[in-house]
């Protein structure tokens, strides 16, 4: 592997409850980077929830406050980026993070996300009477976008630290192997 790419940055992508925001602080202390989490930035933005903005002002708006997002932040640097679930199951965002990130794809099973978002309420997409039924359908929407990563990262066996030394080994690498 060779090429020009320069990681200044590390964005996880990947679906609801594969540690993301979790995973992202993690890692960002161990590298002394920034952290910064593309849900909470939007919600203090629009000072309100994602379940409000979903109910107030519909999905797709929140859609466009990501892309808007990516966007801007490609002025970050030395910054752990976590996404919210959506943002990279959408190929313009996840070519756009790589153009200033290595993007890292967190992964799991249907079954171990409900497992670990289940007790949680402010998913609006998963306010639904079959709420692992919905899980299996938008991870295998989702699924083609997601492997436009650089890494996938398989989170189903391994705890939140565990998860960080992963990302990080994966960002030394590939710093080292487009050297
Ligand atoms: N590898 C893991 N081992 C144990 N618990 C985990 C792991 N990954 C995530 N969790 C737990 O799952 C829950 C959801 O994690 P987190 O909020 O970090 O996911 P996320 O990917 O940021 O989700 P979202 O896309 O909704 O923002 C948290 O309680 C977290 O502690
Ligand atoms: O997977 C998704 O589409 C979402 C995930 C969360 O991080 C939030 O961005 C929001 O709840 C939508
Ligand atoms: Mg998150």
């Amino acid at each position: 592997m060779s090429g020009t790419r320069q990681f200044h940055n590390i964005a996880l992508i990947g679906f609801m409850g594969t540690g993301k925001s979790s995973v992202g602080h993690i890692v960002a202390d161990q590298l002394r980077f920034s952290f910064l989490d593309t849900d909470e930035l939007i919600e203090s933005r629009r000072g309100k929830s994602i379940s409000a903005i979903f109910s107030e002002e519909g999905e797709p708006a929140f859609r466009e406050y990501e892309r808007d997002l990516v966007l801007e932040l490609a002025s970050r640097n030395k910054t752990v980026i976590s996404t919210g679930g959506g943002l990279g199951a959408n190929t313009a965002n996840v070519a756009s993070l790589k153009e200033y990130s290595f993007v890292v794809c967190l992964w799991a099973s249907p079954e171990k996300i409900w497992d670990r978002v289940r007790s949680q309420t402010h998913r609006p997409l998963l306010r639904e009477a079959d709420p692992l039924g919905k899980i299996r359908q938008l991870l295998a929407a989702r699924e083609p976008f997601y492997k436009e990563a650089d890494v996938l990262l398989n989170t189903e066996v391994r705890c939140l630290k565990e998860v960080a030394q992963q990302v990080l080994h994966q960002f030394q690498l590939a710093k080292t192997l487009y050297r």
